[in-house]
C-alpha cells in the first residue's frame, strides 16, 4: 500500500517479519503456530497486527507486544505499529497442542544431555548450583531446561522470581521461561506455602508427566534438581531418565561429604554415569577485603570425588551475593556475574563434561559441553 508519505509497505514482507516472531515459550514463529491474525497497514504507514494468544491471561503479552512491534518497525515504510490481541479458540488450542506433540516429540531428544543434580544432605546449595548452572549454560547459548524434582522442598520458583502458573494447552504444559531457562516445578502448580502431600505412586506419575506432558522443545541440556538423599523421587527419576548423569553437590564438611557418598554409591549401583562433584560453600569471601576463610573446613569435595572415582569440577565460595540473589529471585550468574560465586559457577558451566551412557551401561566421559 502507498502511504501518505509516498512510501510503500511490502505487505508480504510485513507478514513474514511478524510471523517469524517467536512465541517466547513455544520457541516457534507466530505464523507457523497459527497465532497471527490480520496484518494490515493504513495510509499513515501504521501497521496493525492482530495476534491470537494461547490463553487470555497470557503472561507474555507484553513481551510479544514488544517483539512484534520491533519486527514490524524494521519493515521499510512502517511508521508505527499497533498490536491487538485475541485468544485462540478451544479448537485451535487443541489442534496446536496436537501439532506440537506430533511435530516434535515431547520426550527429550537423544542428543539432550541430562544431569541430575544431587546431594546427600539438604541445604548444601544443590538448588542454587542447579539454577545458576542452568543460567550460565543458557548465557553460553545452550537451550536449557531445569526440572525442579525437589517436590517437597521446591525452590526453583523462588530462585527465578517466578510467581505464575505455566500456560496449559489442552493437556500440554509450556515450561516457564526465565533468564533464558525453561523451567518446570511442582511449585508452579500449588498455592504459595501449600505443602505437597503426594505419596510414591502419585509422585512417580507427576514426574512422568513433567517429562512427557511438558513441551520442553529442543533442548541441549536438561538439569534435574533432585531432592536430597536417596529416596523414592530419586529412584523414580533415574528410572524415567536412564540417560541422566549424576552431578553431586557437597560442602567441604566431613558430615555432608560422607552422606553425599551414599547418593553417589546409589548412582553407581544403578550404573548411572557420574558427571563429577561440585563443592559448594568452599570458602567464605569477605565482602570488605576479599579474604577467604574455610568456614566449613576443607577437602570434602575432593574426598567425595576420590571416593566416587570422579572429578572435582568446581569449588563455589560462600558468597553473600549468591544468597542475596536467591532471596531476590535473580540468579547470581545473571544479576551479579562478577561476584566470586558467579564466576565459579560460569566456570563450572564451561567445564561440565559430556557424559553419555555406553551400551553396556558404563559411563563414557567424552569431552566438555562446549
Ligand atoms: N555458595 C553460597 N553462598 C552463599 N549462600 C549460599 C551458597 N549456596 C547456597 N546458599 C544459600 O544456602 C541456602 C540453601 O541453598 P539451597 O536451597 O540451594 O540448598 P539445597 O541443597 O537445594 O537445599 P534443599 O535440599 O533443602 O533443597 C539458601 O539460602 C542459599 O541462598
Amino acid at each position: 500500500m502507498l502511504t501518505r508519505r509516498g512510501t510503500t509497505v511490502d505487505h508480504a514482507a510485513l507478514r513474514e517479519a511478524v510471523g517469524a516472531v517467536e512465541d517466547p515459550e513455544i520457541h516457534r514463529g507466530l505464523g507457523e503456530l497459527g497465532m497471527l491474525r490480520d496484518v494490515t497497514t493504513d495510509r499513515r504507514g501504521t501497521a496493525h497486527v492482530a495476534v491470537a494468544l494461547t490463553t487470555p491471561t497470557c503472561p507474555l503479552r507484553e513481551q510479544l507486544q514488544a517483539d512484534v512491534t520491533a519486527a514490524a518497525s524494521a519493515v521499510p515504510g512502517v511508521t508505527g505499529v499497533e498490536v491487538s490481541f485475541t485468544t485462540l479458540s478451544d479448537r485451535e488450542r487443541l489442534a496446536l497442542s496436537q501439532r506440537l506433540r506430533e511435530q516434535q516429540p515431547v520426550r527429550l531428544g537423544a542428543e539432550t544431555l541430562v544431569y541430575a543434580v544431587a546431594s546427600g544432605k539438604g541445604g548444601v546449595g544443590k538448588s542454587s548450583v542447579a539454577a545458576n548452572l542452568a543460567v550460565a549454560l543458557a548465557r553460553d547459548g545452550k537451550r536449557v531446561g531445569l526440572l525442579d524434582a525437589d517436590v517437597w522442598g521446591y525452590s526453583v520458583p523462588q530462585l527465578f522470581g517466578v510467581r505464575r502458573s505455566p500456560v496449559a494447552l489442552k493437556g500440554l504444559m509450556l515450561p516457564v521461561d526465565a533468564h533464558g531457562v525453561r523451567l518446570m516445578s511442582v511449585g508452579f502448580l500449588v498455592g504459595d506455602g501449600e505443602p505437597v502431600v503426594w505419596r510414591g505412586p502419585m509422585l512417580h506419575k507427576a514426574l512422568e508427566q513433567f517429562l512427557t506432558d511438558v513441551h520442553w522443545g529442543e533442548l541441549d541440556v536438561l538439569l534435574v534438581d533432585l531432592p536430597p538423599g536417596t529416596g523414592d523421587v530419586t529412584l523414580s527419576l533415574l528410572e524415567l531418565l536412564p540417560r541422566a548423569a549424576l552431578l553431586a553437590v557437597t560442602t567441604p564438611q566431613v558430615s555432608a561429604q560422607t552422606v553425599a557418598t551414599r547418593a553417589g554409591r546409589m548412582a553407581a549401583d544403578l550404573r548411572m554415569p557420574l558427571a563429577g562433584v561440585v563443592e559448594n560453600m568452599s570458602t567464605l569471601v569477605c565482602e570488605c577485603c576479599g579474604e577467604r576463610t574455610a568456614l566449613f573446613g576443607s577437602g570434602g569435595g575432593q574426598r567425595l570425588a576420590d571416593d566416587l572415582g570422579t572429578e572435582l569440577l568446581a569449588r563455589i565460595p560462600l558468597d553473600a551475593a549468591l544468597r542475596h540473589a536467591g532471596d531476590t529471585g535473580v540468579p547470581v550468574v545473571a544479576g551479579a556475574p562478577e561476584a566470586p560465586s558467579a564466576l565459579a559457577l560460569s566456570d563450572l558451566a564451561a567445564r561440565l563434561p559430556v557424559v553419555r551412557r555406553s551400551l553396556s551401561g558404563l559411563a563414557l566421559p567424552l569431552s566438555v559441553v562446549r
